[in-house]
């Protein structure tokens, strides 16, 4: 078993919208970002994954076990932060301790106390009294503290100062240093996945567009900028999506390397995740 997760044509139909036979794979050993816009469907998988939510279809399989039988073992291995996740705002900070003693076998006290400490959060202040940032430093923090073997993690940097998500993004690459070990990680900071996710799950509404590994990503995918005679030029298969400024098109192209061999005059330009997702979601098709 290689894969921590496998998600199988999973759909989830809502009156104005639908997970449409998505499938999803995190291998052991790595971060997968889960990228789209607002609405495209990446907390619902992640909640019909977790059986929050009951997909209509699909069979998902966390550790090679079929979460519809034996969620509450792999629930023992996992640590979850979701964007709506909350503490219970009177509680102070050291209850947690107490209470995840009696919820998970292997939690441990003296990990949730250092990583308290490194983070600068008091333990005998009342959640309430946190601000936003340190709630979400506790939420990722107390999800670490039994040991998980699969960390599944929606927006947990949002809100976040960039120097703590530096090292909050630490954490997560020592984490799965253990090649057991692997991360699904759904975000609207991109600049975060091209440094620490080694695979991409990118979904448009409600489909799955793509699963890469960064490094294709990254490597292979650039802008080409060029004049509207050029554009015409172009085969229409080497145009993924397009974009008609005032000056110059913006041409999404899967190969940069054998545009500019084919092209050879042409301003290619590297992406990044953002400019891809841009291109994809508001570009045309030839
Ligand atoms: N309980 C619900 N009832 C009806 N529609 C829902 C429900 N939950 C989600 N939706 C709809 O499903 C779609 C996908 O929502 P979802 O929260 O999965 O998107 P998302 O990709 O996580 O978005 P965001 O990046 O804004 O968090 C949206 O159109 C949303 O309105």
């Amino acid at each position: 078993m290689n894969n921590n997760i496998e998600i199988k044509h999973m759909t989830k139909s809502y009156t104005d919208f639908r997970l449409n036979q998505v499938d999803l794979t995190v291998p052991k050993g790595s971060i997968v970002g889960l990228i789209g816009e607002n609405g495209a469907g990446k907390t619902t998988l992640i909640k019909g994954m977790l059986g929050l939510v009951h997909p209509e279809e699909g069979e998902v399989y966390i550790f090679g076990k079929d979460t519809r039988t034996c969620m509450k073992e792999i629930k023992a291995d996992i640590g979850v932060v979701l964007d709506d996740s909350f503490f219970m705002e009177l509680l102070k900070v050291k209850s947690i301790d107490t209470i995840m003693k009696g919820v998970y076998k292997q939690w441990d006290s003296s990990l949730f106390y250092d990583y308290l400490s490194r983070f600068g959060i008091d333990p005998s202040k009342k959640i309430k009294e946190l601000s936003k940032g340190m709630r979400k430093k506790l939420e990722i923090l107390t999800a670490l503290s039994h040991h998980p073997k699969l960390l599944i993690l929606d927006e947990p940097t949002s809100g976040l100062d960039p120097v703590v998500r530096n090292e909050i993004l630490d954490i997560f690459q020592d984490f799965i240093y253990n090649e057991e070990c692997s991360i699904l990680l759904s975000t609207h900071i991109t600049s975060d996945l091209e440094h620490i996710a080694d695979y991409l799950a990118f979904i448009d509404n409600g489909t799955m567009l793509f699963f890469k590994t960064r490094d294709e990503i990254l490597d292979g995918y650039g802008i080409l900028k060029c004049d509207e005679k050029q554009f015409h030029m172009l085969e229409a298969s080497d145009v993924i999506r397009y974009r008609k400024n005032r000056y110059n098109y913006e041409v999404l192209v899967e190969d940069r390397h054998k545009i500019r061999r084919l092209y050879q005059n042409a301003v290619i330009d590297k992406i990044t995740i953002e400019n891809l997702m841009l291109l994809y979601i508001k570009g045309e098709k030839i």
